[in-house]
């Protein structure tokens, strides 16, 4: 599923009104009519439809002619002084052809009939603005917004909420609330940000006309993740096949104190396919590892020349969970970049080190994966968090694109980029929000790395398959622990085959 800001869509809007001679006002009538798919006529007889006088207006007054073909009662509303735009008044004069009375809100008096409307209604349509908001809401569309909000028993937008930014996912002032959102050809940037549920409701994509040679002409390559793109890239097992086919995945992880982090994330690459996993690390975290992970091998972190000659034979190595913010970790971290050629999956304490110091990523002789949640992601880029989770995607690829690096910053729509493509990751929920959850994923990927699936694709597939898993377990668990996605996400990876 395509991700895209509203500038896209002027895009290829305009290529494909100039271009291939679509006449803008088809374009508008699709849109219409992936919006009345979504209207419930079976269930529901009176609608409000509210419109404002640009082309999202425009597609109200079109959704409005077909729900009175369709026999249904309908109050039409038009908010706002502006002059309208041309399709929006073609559309206005046909329903005005039509004997459609159609009511302008332009003082208090009109808001309190619009309420009483609302009422009296089954669900409320809103086309006060669409992806053309510039600036705060104000006056009577502010009052409008609160009494929608206030008396809808259903409202449902169209093309995204009026109130709300689809590029940043910022409320201009005020925001109708909806119960689904009807948007055109992609998913809008500004539906990733946190919060934005609360306003857009459910959110379905509808095509209107234009081709897909169009969209991708302009598209900037960022993605939903979708089952079916991870089932075609996720490989069954060869029947001939032995443990040499699944590589051999490093671990370097735990210190004193912290042994837990370095034996989940071994027993995760081991469950979830490798043919081989050694851990790294102190006494006390390989006598954890020998009791509760059998199948993994270890060698004591003390033996300097060993490690070496063993950096330079593994496809993978995943570096960080509970080493300990130590100049013996930074060293580690150097080590690596310059001794394997396999893949480096970068986490916790090994990026915390990294904070001043990124540029060592561009000397890393292996590809590089680094796995942020966004508190590291703010130290290593001395962003605040808030910043951060106001603009992910963006500032993810960013740092891919510098440091020549894929980036899977995590939490709620986990991001994978590198910096040219980028994926938005759906699966996952609040469940599995505890300590242990991210040293599981570094074990996950890290492990499918070693199996020869490509940085970007061990990271698209070990990060859907890891929430997949802690959606499946949070249907009856109220939390979901890392021992909880090792114990099934061998399971979860055969049903992605
Ligand atoms: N491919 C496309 O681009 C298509 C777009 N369509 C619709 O067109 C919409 C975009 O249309 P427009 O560009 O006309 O923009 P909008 O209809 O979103 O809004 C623009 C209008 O609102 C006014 N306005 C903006 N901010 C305001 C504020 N804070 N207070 C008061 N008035 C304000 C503007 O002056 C203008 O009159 C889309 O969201 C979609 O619904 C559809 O018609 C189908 C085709
Ligand atoms: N609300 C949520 N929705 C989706 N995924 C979540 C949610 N909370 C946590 N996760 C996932 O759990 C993991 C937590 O990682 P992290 O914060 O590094 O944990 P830790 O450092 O304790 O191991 C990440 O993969 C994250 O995406
Ligand atoms: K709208």
């Amino acid at each position: 599923m395509k991700v895209s800001k509203g500038e896209l869509i002027r895009e290829i809007d305009k290529y494909s009104i100039e271009k291939l001679g679509i006449p803008s006002i088809i374009l508008m009538e699709n849109a219409a009519l992936g919006v009345v798919k979504h209207l419930m006529l079976n269930e529901k007889e009176y609608y409000v439809v509210i419109c404002g006088r640009g082309n999202n207006g425009g597609d109200a007054l079109a959704v409005t002619r077909h729900l009175i073909a369709a026999g249904k009662k309908v109050s039409v509303f038009s908010i706002g002084l502006n002059p309208m735009s041309k399709d929006c008044g073609v559309n206005h004069d046909i329903l005005c052809n039509m004997g459609v009375k159609i009511t302008n809100i332009s003082n208090v008096e009109d808001i309190e009939f619009l309420r009483d409307s609302i009422i009296r209604s089954d669900v409320v349509v809103d086309g006060i603005f669409g992806i053309g908001l510039k600036r705060e809401v104000r006056g009577v569309y502010d009052l409008a917004i609160t009494v929608i909000n206030e008396t809808s028993k259903k409202t449902i937008s169209i093309d995204v909420p009026s109130g709300f930014s689809g590029d940043t996912g910022e409320v201009f002032g005020n925001c109708i609330k909806a119960s689904k959102t009807i948007t055109f050809e992609t998913y809008k940037r500004g539906f990733l940000n946190y919060g934005s549920h609360e306003y857009t409701g459910e959110v379905v994509i509808e095509k209107i006309g234009i081709p897909d040679f169009v969209v991708d002409k302009y598209h900037n390559k960022e993605f939903f993740l979708e089952r079916k793109f991870i089932q075609k890239k996720t490989k069954e097992r060869a029947l001939y096949s032995h443990k040499g086919n699944y590589g051999h995945v490093m671990v370097i992880a735990g210190s004193e104190g912290m042994t837990g982090a370095s034996t989940i994330a071994t027993k995760a690459a081991v469950k979830s396919g490798a043919g081989l996993t050694t851990l790294i690390s102190c006494e006390d975290a390989l006598q954890a590892v020998r009791n509760f992970v059998p199948e993994a091998m270890w060698k004591k972190n003390d033996d300097s020349q060993g490690i070496e000659t063993l950096m330079g034979k593994v496809n993978s190595i995943a570096i960080g969970p509970g080493l300990g913010k130590s100049n013996e970790t930074l060293n580690n971290v150097k080590r690596v970049l310059k001794n394997t050629d396999g893949t480096i999956v970068i986490d916790a304490d090994a990026i915390n080190v990294l904070e001043g110091k990124t540029n060592l990523l561009k000397e890393a002789k292996g590809n590089v994966i680094i796995t942020p949640h966004p508190g590291e992601m703010a130290r290593l880029t001395g962003m605040e968090i808030k910043k951060i989770q106001s603009d992910r995607i963006e500032i993810a690829k960013e740092f891919a694109r510098e440091y020549g690096v894929i980036v899977v910053l995590k939490g709620y729509n986990t991001i994978i980029t590198n910096g040219e493509v980028s994926y938005i990751n759906p699966t996952g929920n609040g469940a599995m929000a505890n300590g242990g959850m991210g040293d599981c994923l570094t074990g996950i990927i890290a492990s499918l790395c070693a199996q020869g699936y490509s940085p970007m694709d061990a990271s698209c597939i070990g990060v859907y398959a890891h929430g997949e898993c802690g959606d499946k377990v949070s249907e009856h668990k109220f939390v979901v622990t890392a021992t909880d996605i090792i114990d099934n996400i061998s399971k979860t990876i055969k049903e992605l085959t």
